[in-house]
């Protein structure tokens, strides 16, 4: 396996790979690599010639008040997780390389980005969808794997991607959780032991409504007294949002479908956490 450190570099990698007539998958992560992440680059390996992750850590999508500083990082331990699962290419940038003195240009997609995350963190998802579109424009992938876990992420993605006539596939992979039901998150790394058993309110949450849905319950009020309620029941626990919405759309509404998104951003102590789900998938 390769690490990779410079955007030049990258580049000229991928023209190379791409010459010869192979194809690249790209998996875009911030390290400090879980089984979610490794569940993603096994896809991207099975799909193409050549698999990329990419271990950045974007100071443009954290805002001010953030733990941009306190993420995570640790790339010794992310080889040995890429390694084994079958990464080719690490591409591991420095800020300066990805934003240089003078840099002035962003990406925004408008509605998709105006409710849940996108409200609770300002100019996030332009910062995500900037350094995604750079990460796209220097790996040139065939084929970039994003989680479910960050459902609206993935869905301002795929619409960046159609909207600017990117030639790349957008691929949506399954949420990785836990034997307990806790969706992997990098971010886990900051509970503490009392905190890790709290946490495990928003899987419950989302478990408890799609058993009342599974049931014939399709008033989002009800679905949503039942999600507050379980939530509520954790003295540490706030919410930030709890929504349901189209899961296309993202969209208000009032009868649940099988279409629609639950999504949850709760606080354990000073970690804020999300998890979704989709009422009409299995998870
Ligand atoms: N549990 C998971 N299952 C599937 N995909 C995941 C999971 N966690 C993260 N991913 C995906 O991995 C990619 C990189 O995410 P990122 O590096 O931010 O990891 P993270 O664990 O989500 O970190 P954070 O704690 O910042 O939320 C994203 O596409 C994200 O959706
Ligand atoms: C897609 C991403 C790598 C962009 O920095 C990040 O938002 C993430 O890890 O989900
Ligand atoms: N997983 C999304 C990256 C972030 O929280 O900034």
């Amino acid at each position: 396996m390769r690490i990779i450190n410079t955007v030049s570099g990258m580049q000229a990698f991928s023209r190379d790979v791409r010459k010869s007539g192979k194809t690249i998958s790209l998996v875009p992560t911030m390290g400090y690599l879980h089984e979610g992440h490794a569940s993603l680059m096994v896809e991207g390996k099975r799909r193409s010639d050549i698999l990329v992750a990419s271990i950045f850590v974007n100071p443009t999508q954290f805002g001010p008040t953030e733990d941009f500083n306190a993420y995570p990082r640790d790339l010794e331990r992310d080889r040995k997780v890429a390694v084994s699962a079958g990464v080719d290419v690490i591409f591991a940038p420095t800020a300066s390389d990805m934003y240089p003195h003078g840099y002035q240009t962003y990406v925004n997609v408008e509605q998709l980005t105006l409710p849940l995350c996108g409200a609770s963190r300002p100019g996030h998802f332009q910062g995500v969808t900037t350094v995604v579109a750079k990460l796209l424009n220097i790996v040139m992938p065939h084929v970039a794997l994003f989680g479910k876990k960050d459902f609206q992420q993935l869905a301002v993605i795929r619409r960046m991607a159609a909207d600017l006539n990117m030639d790349v596939e957008i691929l949506g992979m399954p949420i990785v959780r836990e034997a307990d039901g806790l969706a992997m998150s990098s971010r886990n790394a900051y509970l503490g032991p009392e905190e890790r058993k709290d946490a495990l309110c928003l899987s419950r949450a989302l478990d408890a409504a799609r058993a009342m849905y599974r049931n014939g319950e399709r008033s989002v009020p009800l679905l949503m007294e039942k999600v507050l309620r379980i939530i509520g029941e954790v003295p540490g626990a706030v919410i930030d949002y709890a929504d349901f919405r189209d899961g296309e759309t993202l969209e208000t509404l009032e009868t649940a479908n099988g279409q629609t998104l639950i999504a949850l951003a709760v606080k354990i102590g000073k970690t804020r956490l999300i998890d979704n789900c989709v009422l009409g998938e299995e998870q």
